[in-house]
């Protein structure tokens, strides 16, 4: 039976101590919270004010939309988009949900917590097992249907949720596709040279995760973390955030870069998948969320990525005798494997050799 995205971490199970604490009743940091203060929160101060860096909102509906998002992939690795096409409605909807689900009590959110080697389920970050602290967030992880795990969150209103759960699937699944073609299509790939995009080049088959984040407002933010530094391991991500900002990007040279929430505007992030398949062309990007005192943060991500069991390797219309493949073979499930062990060292596993030109891939974590 082929592998499904749900069976990735059968081989890696990761005990978490799930038992949350309830945050909004916390006054002070715990010690199991509070990380060393970060001095690289974002550019150091005085340098915001000049600093004329940010990241690129393109408009879909642009007719230049191709160039420059292949610009953004390939300098920044994260855009933000507006007139993409999904229904302010499904964007409120899905925000309520979260709400919602966070505001639960922690015992009836334990009810359906992720188990070591699941997928799907309410929890602390994955990559939590990495870090001697312990993030200020909670979050829950959607892989298919999340009816099951609904029934015992909300034993009346759980086919309401999953409706709108499915909504958002279907329209981010939609504006994944379409992005995915202008990523392609900038780099010169057209639809015959993605066999598992299907004839008509729809992405059908495509896997996708959705993570909701809940960032609580924190009696002392410099000293927490919110989401650690990480890549994706997606071709691309999706994510939808409140007013609230918190998400920032690792920028060469410059340091952790705010995103603003831009009303209405999705961000999009190359994850490492995409970053093979250009062979280190479009580069993940490096991207944390810290928290701040006063306002609970809510995201969600939407994670796209190719079926389960796919071969992904560096694009033959890229390489050449002087663009030797810099990436092997992976599926995306093998991949998640090697990332559930090697957290921030996975892209550096399955590289073959450094690029020619002998830059050193600076997105290439290891
Ligand atoms: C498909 C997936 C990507 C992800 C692991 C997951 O199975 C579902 C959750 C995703 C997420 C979201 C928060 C950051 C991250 C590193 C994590 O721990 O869980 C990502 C994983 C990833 O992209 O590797
Ligand atoms: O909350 C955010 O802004 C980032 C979330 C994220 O990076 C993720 O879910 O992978
Ligand atoms: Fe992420």
């Amino acid at each position: 039976m082929p592998s499904r995205l749900s069976d990735a971490f059968r081989a890696h199970p990761v005990h978490l101590y799930h038992k949350h604490l309830d945050f909004n009743s916390l006054q002070e940091l715990p010690d199991s919270h509070a990380w060393a203060p970060l001095d690289d929160r974002e550019y150091p101060t005085g340098v915001e004010s000049f600093c004329s860096e940010t990241v690129p909102v393109i408009d879909l509906t642009d007719s230049n939309a191709l160039a420059l998002i292949g610009h953004a992939c390939k300098t920044w690795g994260v855009f933000q988009v507006t007139n993409h096409g999904i229904p302010s409605k499904i964007l409120v909807d899905i925000e309520n949900t979260g709400r919602s689900l966070f505001s639960l009590p922690v015992q009836q959110k334990l009810k359906a917590a992720r188990s070591p080697d699941g997928v799907s389920g309410y929890g602390l970050a994955r990559i939590s097992s990495f870090f001697p602290k312990l993030m200020w967030s909670e979050g829950f992880t959607i892989v298919g249907s999340p009816l099951e795990q609904f029934r015992q969150l909300w034993p009346q209103d759980y086919g309401k949720f999953s409706d709108i759960v499915g909504e958002y699937d279907k329209e981010m699944k939609k504006l994944a596709g379409k992005l995915m073609w202008l990523m392609l299509g900038s780099l010169g790939i057209s639809k015959e040279d993605i066999k598992w995009a299907g004839p008509k080049g729809e992405f059908k088959e495509a896997s996708a995760a959705f993570q909701l984040n809940s960032y609580p407002a924190c009696p002392d933010p410099e000293r927490a973390m919110g989401l650690a530094a990480h890549t994706d391991s997606t071709l691309l991500t999706i994510l939808y955030q409140n007013n609230t900002s918190g998400l920032q990007v690792l920028r060469e040279g410059t340091g952790w870069i705010t995103v603003p929430p831009v009303p209405g505007a999705l961000v999009v992030n190359v994850g490492d998948l995409l970053h093979m398949l250009s062979n280190g062309l479009y580069p993940s990007v490096m991207h944390r969320a810290v928290v701040n005192r006063t306002h609970h943060r809510l995201s969600i991500a939407y994670l796209y990525g190719p079926p389960a069991n796919v071969q992904i390797a560096p694009l033959s219309n890229l390489l050449g005798p002087s663009h030797p493949p810099l990436y092997r073979p992976v599926t995306w499930n093998e991949y998640l494997g090697t990332k559930a062990k090697h957290f921030n060292k996975a892209l550096s596993s399955v590289r073959l050799r450094a690029p020619l030109n002998g830059l050193v891939d600076v997105n290439d974590h290891s």
